[in-house]
């Protein structure tokens, strides 16, 4: 669970506490890593009466931090009655934290021995998951040839979230490539950037992705989503592909143009950090808007339906604009954005390729989001439109239930498995929060869903397909 999907009540609860002596200051600082300026604004902002630990909160939520992470420096801080509130928002087996005046020193001794042997809650896993980002836990696949069998398991497993470090000038100018991928897409200098982004505010992150961290920024009199990206720990092969990926996104958002795709502006590559620059979507992310807490905010029926259609509609356009089909290959609901009527734009074409026009082609290395990949190609690296077609049918599981793709407290962690082998009445998962439609849409987005997530890729339908069998459901 997100910072920002922490219910009202406990939220203000727990900035209750934190604001009171500013024990907020000591969570910004000494665990938030918040530097003194930022301290200075959030001090400044309270001044009006506003509480300071809710604006820590979403400024610390922005950067896509998880209510188990805060619970995790609450522990370090010992702050155990604000434990105790989020207590219901972690996982039991954490519980045991919040207890260390009962908790003998024995007790823990027994609990940190038996690391190897139960599952149970120790202080190493503890902070471990301090490490975690959303998208490690969520994203990139990344198998070898050699290990391909037991590595599906092992995506599974959060990998830790390292430090950016700045690249070297050097290393960019001479990726040629980026400026032959990009034609006629304009250079933008970095000091541009660096402006138009406040030098890079705090205040201005959008969000954070695998490769780097989105600013919002005025470019021109242009409202623009900036991707700095940056290198993680000192990690070449992790830089390669990072360049790659970018070049990849260069190279088909310039050949691809459509209202569903997201506009790409420019690039820079004459900074510390190569930097790519997008039309700026005020709706955010599909993923997130489904799970606002903000009840006026809530997806209507009709807005998920368009959302569904427009989605399907930019995809298919994909895989017939040309000869051979563009795959997008990374389809899920944080890569389309919402602009300010709620358009949907996919985005994100760091994993596009182009793919055979029937049948599959076979891959070397399979990249991706675990609960959006179907098994030929996890394990088979067969890639093809029907990849797409997959991770299609669980964004519209998405749409319909407002639940996510992957969860931990599910019996069936995956959504698409939970959907598929649903016993209930399957109207227990429509999303209750949605106004506005009726049952049939809801029943059409989990019918159409579920051609589309078959095991069999051939029984699968194209995209064009998809895209039609939800226009008929208007
Ligand atoms: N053009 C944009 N307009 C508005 N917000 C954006 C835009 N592009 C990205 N964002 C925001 O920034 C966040 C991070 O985007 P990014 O593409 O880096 O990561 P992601 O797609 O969520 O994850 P990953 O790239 O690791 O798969 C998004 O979730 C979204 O909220």
């Amino acid at each position: 669970m997100y910072i920002y999907d922490l219910p009202y009540l406990e939220q203000r609860e727990c900035c209750n506490i934190l604001d009171e002596n500013n024990l907020w200051v000591e969570l910004a600082t000494v665990h938030m890593k918040f530097d003194e300026d930022t301290i200075k604004v959030i001090k400044r902002k309270s001044q009006s009466g506003k509480s300071p630990t809710e604006f820590l909160f979403t400024l610390w939520g922005n950067q896509n931090h998880t209510v188990i992470e805060l619970f995790m420096l609450l522990k370090q801080m010992e702050k155990y009655n604000v434990m105790e509130i989020l207590k219901k928002f972690v996982m039991p087996k954490y519980h045991i934290l919040i207890k260390p005046v009962a908790c003998s020193s024995k007790e823990i001794e027994n609990v940190n021995s038996s690391r190897h042997t139960a599952p149970n809650v120790n202080l190493e896993q503890s902070v471990k998951i301090l490490n975690v980002s959303r998208m490690d836990m969520n994203r990139e696949v990344e198998i070898s040839r050699e290990n391909n069998e037991s590595s599906v398991g092992e995506i599974l497993n959060p990998k830790p979230r390292f430090q950016p470090v700045h690249y070297s000038r050097q290393t960019f100018s001479d990726i040629s490539s980026v400026v032959e991928s990009a034609g006629v897409i304009p250079q933008i200098p970095y000091e541009d950037l660096q402006r138009s982004t406040d030098n890079w505010n705090r205040f201005a992150i959008l969000g954070k992705g695998g490769f780097g961290t989105v600013f919002k920024g005025t470019w021109k009199c242009t409202e623009v989503a900036i991707k700095r990206m940056e290198q993680k720990e000192d990690n070449p092969e992790s830089h390669n592909e990072q360049m790659k990926q970018s070049i990849t996104e260069l190279r088909w958002l310039n050949a691809c143009r459509h209202d569903n795709i997201l506009p790409v502006y420019g690039y820079s590559i004459d900074g510390p950090q190569p930097c790519l620059v997008y039309q700026y979507m005020p709706g955010g992310c599909l993923e997130h808007r489904l799970r606002v807490r903000d009840i006026a905010k809530v997806l209507t029926w009709p807005v998920r339906q368009s959302i569904a259609i427009g989605s399907a509609r930019g995809l298919q356009f994909l895989h017939t604009n040309t000869d051979k089909p563009l795959i997008h290959g990374d389809i899920k609901s944080a890569n389309i954005l919402l602009d300010r009527n709620d358009i949907p734009r996919i985005g994100d074409f760091g994993l596009a390729r182009e793919g055979p026009q029937s049948n599959y082609t076979k891959i070397s290395k399979i990249h991706g989001t675990r609960p959006y990949l179907p098994d030929e190609f996890l394990r088979g690296k067969k890639f093809s439109t029907k990849v797409d077609t997959y991770s299609f049918g669980v964004v519209l599981f998405e749409i319909a239930t407002g639940l996510a793709s992957y969860s931990e407290k599910r019996t069936n962690k995956f959504l698409r498995d939970h959907i598929v082998d649903y016993e209930g009445d399957i109207m227990e998962l429509k999303d209750p929060r949605a106004a506005g439609g009726d049952v049939f849409c809801f029943r059409r987005l989990i019918d159409i869903g579920k051609l589309c997530v078959n095991r069999k890729a051939k029984d699968r339908p194209e995209m064009v397909e998809v895209f039609k069998a939800l226009e008929k459901i208007i």
